[in-house]
């Protein structure tokens, strides 16, 4: 497994780094909490465009996408979640391209979030061109439903990491204990097998401890929520997160020594 940077974040050495998502319908309270999550904790800004209430209008969205850059002052991911994936809004193919290509231009973002079932053509004709805009791409798949096999979550990566994607990323629901287990060897699994970093978390409450413990299991990175802002079940207030990841982490514990 490589490591990758997005900004000046490196994703893939030490801890998992933490993303903090914004999920305001507005461009007055998008800019607000963008204003407001420029001092707070968190490596990594998300913003959920399928939040927004105007995320049709290519020139509003574009200009409102440097402005978010400008007053977070950290790195920008843009995500567009569409509903079958458990985002907040539907877009048609071209819409989905166009729309992230008007992203790309602005310069603003750092990576971008493409979802891998959206299909092929997709993937071919956005991937190479954030790249010529030296933009990272992360490829995700989310089942809001269940935790597919060992097996099939090792395919599912597995098949994200033929593509040119910088990270891959899954996020499954478990029902019970061995879906936790699961979707944890499946990351360690896979990290053994593809060059890219993997993001993989299992949601709701069961799942939390994937949301913290990555440095153990090969996930690189988790998101967490500001002021209860989650966007997915299971998310934790992001200084929790860095409290206990820094109780698990696997750097140099001076105790160690005495044993
Ligand atoms: O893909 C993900 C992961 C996520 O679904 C989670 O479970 O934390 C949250 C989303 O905002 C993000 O785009």
């Amino acid at each position: 497994m490589n490591s990758v940077k997005i900004g000046p974040i490196r994703l893939g050495e030490g801890k998992p780094k933490i993303i903090v998502p914004i999920t305001e319908e507005t461009d007055m309270d998008i800019l607000d909490c963008a204003n407001f999550y420029r001092r707070q904790p968190g490596d990594i800004v998300e913003w959920r465009l399928d939040f927004y209430e105007d995320f049709s209008d290519y020139e509003r969205l574009v200009e409102l996408c440097k402005r978010v850059k400008t007053t977070i002052q950290k790195p920008l991911l843009v995500t567009f979640r569409t509903l079958g994936e458990g985002g907040e809004a539907s877009i048609g193919k071209g819409q989905y391209v166009e729309m992230y290509r008007r992203i790309i231009q602005t310069k603003a973002v750092d990576a971008i979030d493409i979802e891998f079932d959206r299909g092929q053509d997709i993937l071919d004709n956005l991937i190479p061109y954030a790249h010529k805009y030296k933009v990272k791409v992360i490829v995700s798949h989310h089942d809001f439903i269940k935790t597919p096999s060992e097996k099939a979550m090792i395919e599912k990566l597995r098949a994200m990491g033929q593509t040119e994607a910088d990270i891959c990323k899954m996020a499954v629901m478990p029902h019970d204990t061995a879906d936790v287990l699961r979707l944890m060897t499946a990351t360690h699994q896979t990290s053994t097998i593809i060059d890219q970093p993997l993001i993989t978390m299992s949601m709701g409450a069961m799942g939390r401890v994937t949301r913290v413990a990555g440095e153990v299991f090969h996930s690189v990175a988790t998101f967490g929520a500001i002021e209860g802002m989650i966007s997915a079940p299971g998310q934790m207030d992001v200084e929790a997160i860095e409290d206990i990841m820094m109780e698990l982490s696997l750097e140099e514990d001076p105790f160690d020594d005495d044993y």
